[in-house]
């Protein structure tokens, strides 16, 4: 009902209203001066980062058409309850899928849907591992059994690996697979309470089927974890079928559209086809089949195409998180320092600004990564399905170290950028905590991230030794040849402007890999006595700098890919020289900054001398004024549409105290005016008898 206000109160209130009017900030306003001052063209890089006009348009066209769904609709996006997401969860995944089969589209256009609609539930193992798995571990004949079944939706299927007593441990499993050779079967068991699957997403349910991960045991030998395909639930009735205990592990610190499960199995007998054998074989008699030699690791297969996509979507879920913060930061004025006078937009405070512009160069440094590794691991299926392995070691050394510095960067990014955020970053409406709390399990799932570096510095420890005894290196481990000459070298930087030079950025992460390398194999030698010993004691007892080396050589590659494609990008003439110029500033600034938190390997180890690092500081900080006038236009270019970021404070139109206040309105306690607490328990408590006298 409107609300009748008197002419005198009007003429009062208004003196008062014209003095906040005068500094009262407008957000639409300053968002349009940001990006008036780009010093390069934001459409020609917005298309480059996107592949093209095409696909941009293409996007939008493709959010505005679900944006009308029920299914795509996010206003509820933020109050729903845990079950309401996981409905609602797996609406969306058929919502996509429906959507696809209707416009005929293929699995590129299907990533931007659900990267759009952003709703993880019930169908993402059974698209992220389960058909993977049909595809790299199965034969011929069970592809063609199992594959068309999968990509109807006939069956939803997840991978079931972890257990409540392992995880990062594959050989430990203690789930079994024992065939019987007189039935020509495998029993699967789930023998102790620490092999109850724990974890698989989907499992809890919606998953019909599974891939097993179990030991399998024939002839009363043990050959380790393999692959197994069975069903779970009645295709009827969805109940589970007889000897299987199925159900949902609880509430998590996010994700919480997903049904991750338990499972027991309690002597389910599955066919000896059940066993995938692309590579390993189990003979009807019962006899063992191993893969080759060179792919002993097959089986691991699927955690690496998976560890693989991380990667690549790594920089996604960094240039959303900052151009939230970006965009916000841009708008939110806070303290004049003289009367009068407009605020301060917040992003121009040099701590800002200073931990910000910073996470922006990061988040195009991942991208770029992305891609290589993208590309990298197409590369392997490429050779694998020639039967070639070769470059499975330098594969999975790749990809573990980059799945986990990645990740690290980006669940920090998403927190420091929530952080610079104040207090609107604490709102679920911001977009930012949803977006932590279900990134984050990036850093545990598909391999501990301290494991995972560990596989990494393993490879380079292992690398280093052999180029010693005079073994030739490829790839990024290369620079390991020249390790003892590394020792020896000092950085020739004699002015701030020199530290510019991505030559001299690379040397340095170069030196301080190398350096960290020899100085983990020491310590692994004297931990082991003498030659080194990658396992027990003396390994554990090497971790520390074992996963210092592996952060240090996946920063330096994230750093070389970087500067690669950059110079790709140049000597193809693909941009204009302002936006070459722009991307350059994000490069220096990306490896000033990490090289600025690294300093102390360097001075340790005498590359760097103090008056280096002061130069570096300082160039650092130049490179964070030369970067700030085109924050907003940067994060523009990413192209992320107000639909898919659904945050109040990323709007690109700037308007964001009106989209917090509209947002806010959806809150189930706003559904009545005196909201649910009122009857419940307020009322009685307060028209309490005897209630006004105090405590
Ligand atoms: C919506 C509809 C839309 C439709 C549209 C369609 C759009 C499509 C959109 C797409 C949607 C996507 C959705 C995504 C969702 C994804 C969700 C992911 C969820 C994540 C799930 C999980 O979380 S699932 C479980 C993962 N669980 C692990 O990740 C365990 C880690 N644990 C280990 O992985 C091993 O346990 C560990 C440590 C290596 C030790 O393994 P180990 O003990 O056997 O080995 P050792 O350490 O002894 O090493 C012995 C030698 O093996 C070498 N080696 C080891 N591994 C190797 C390997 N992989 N390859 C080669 N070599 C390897 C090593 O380098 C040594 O080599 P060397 O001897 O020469 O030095
Ligand atoms: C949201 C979510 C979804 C998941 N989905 C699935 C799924 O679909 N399917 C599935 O099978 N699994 C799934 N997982 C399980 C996931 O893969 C495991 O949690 C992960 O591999 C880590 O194993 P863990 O839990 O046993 O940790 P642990 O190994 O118990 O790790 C505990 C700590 O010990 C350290 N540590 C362990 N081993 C070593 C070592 N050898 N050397 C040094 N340090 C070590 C770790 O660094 C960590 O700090 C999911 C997990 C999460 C959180």
């Amino acid at each position: 009902m409107a609300h009748f206000v008197d002419a005198r109160t009007r003429v009062l209130q208004e003196e008062s209203t014209k003095a906040v009017l005068s500094n009262c900030s407008d957000p639409k306003a300053d968002l349009a001066a940001e990006r008036a001052r780009a010093t390069f063209d934001v459409g020609e890089l917005l298309h480059y980062l996107n592949g093209g006009r095409e696909k941009v348009e293409r996007k939008a066209h493709f959010a505005e058409l679900i944006s009308r769904t029920e299914w795509g609709n996010k206003s509820e996006r933020y109050f729903q309850t845990r079950e309401e997401q996981y409905v609602h969860g797996l609406k969306v995944a058929f919502g996509i899928w429906d959507f696809m089969k209707e416009k005929r589209l293929g699995i590129s256009d299907g990533r931007v849907l659900r990267s759009l609609v952003n709703a993880p539930g019930g169908l993402e193992l059974h698209i992220g591992m389960f058909i993977p798995s049909l595809i790299s571990h199965a034969n011929p004949e069970q592809q063609a059994k199992w594959l068309p079944k999968a990509q109807s939706l006939e069956i939803i299927g997840t991978y079931a690996q972890t257990e409540l007593g392992h995880g990062t441990f594959v050989r430990g499993l203690e789930t079994t697979a024992t065939y019987d050779s007189d039935r020509q079967e495998f029993i699967v068991h789930s023998p102790t309470l620490t092999s109850t699957k724990w974890w698989p997403g989907g499992l809890g349910k919606t998953a019909t089927h599974i891939i097993l991960m179990a030991r399998l045991f024939t002839k009363g030998k043990d050959y380790g974890p393999h692959a197994f395909i069975m069903q779970i639930r009645s295709l009827e009735d969805h109940k589970p079928l007889t000897g299987i205990t199925i159900g949902d592990i609880g509430p998590k610190f996010g994700f919480n559209g997903v049904d991750n499960g338990f499972l027991r199995l309690e002597y389910v007998r599955i066919p000896r086809e059940a066993m995938l054998m692309r590579f390993a074989k189990i003979t009807p008699e019962g006899d063992y089949v191993p893969p080759p030699p060179a792919n002993a690791k097959a089986s691991y297969a699927t955690m690496m195409y998976v560890r693989s996509t991380i990667v690549q979507d790594a920089g996604k879920f960094l240039s959303m998180a900052v151009t939230i913060a970006t965009r916000y930061t841009s708008v939110r004025r806070q303290t004049t320092s003289s009367k009068g006078q407009r605020e301060t937009q917040v992003l121009d405070y040099q701590s800002v600004a200073g931990s910000l512009l910073p996470l922006l160069a990061t988040a195009y440094a991942l991208h770029f990564t992305g891609k290589v590794m993208m590309q990298m691991y197409t590369d392997f299926e490429r050779s694998r399905d020639r039967g070639d392995f070769s470059n499975l070691p330098e594969l999975h050394a790749f990809s573990s170290g980059l799945k986990a510095m990645c990740t690290t960067i980006t669940s920090e990014g998403i927190e420091k950028s929530r952080l610079l955020c104040g207090g609107h970053g604490y709102s679920r409406l911001s977009g930012l905590p949803d977006m932590y709390t279900s990134y984050v399990q990036n850093s545990t799932w598909e391999g501990d991230n301290n494991v995972m570096f560990l596989q990494t510095g393993r490879y380079l420890i292992k690398s280093l030794l052999g180029a010693m005894t005079g073994k030739t290196l490829s790839g990024y481990a290369k620079y390991l040849e020249n390790a003892q000459f590394e020792m020896k070298e000092r950085c020739n930087v004699s002015t701030e402007v020199q530290w510019l030079d991505p030559a001299a950025q690379l040397a340095a992460f170069r030196n301080r890999a190398a350096r960290l390398c020899v100085d983990a194999a020491e310590q692994l030698k004297q931990e082991s006595g003498g030659n080194p010993v990658f396992e027990g004691e003396p390994w554990d007892n090497s971790n520390v700098i074992v996963i210092k080396l592996a952060v240090a050589h996946s920063q330096y590659v994230i750093y070389k890919n970087f500067m690669d494609s950059l110079q790709g990008i140049r000597s193809r003439g693909e941009l204009q020289p302002n936006t070459v110029r722009a991307l350059a500033d994000l490069q220096g600034l990306f490896g000033l900054t990490v090289l600025e938190r690294e300093v102390g390997d360097m001075l340790e180890s005498g590359y760097l001398s103090a008056r280096q690092v002061k130069l570096l500081r300082a160039q650092q900080r130049a490179l964070v004024k030369a970067v700030r006038p085109n924050a907003v236009p940067l994060v523009d270019a990413f192209g992320f549409l107000d639909y898919e970021l659904s945050s109040a404070l990323g709007r690109s139109d700037g308007d964001v105290y009106r989209g917090l206040l509209e947002m806010a309105q959806a809150s189930p306690l706003n559904r009545t005016e005196e909201g649910p607490g009122w009857k419940a328990v307020l009322e009685a408590q307060m028209k309490k008898p005897g209630s006004r006298s105090r405590l």
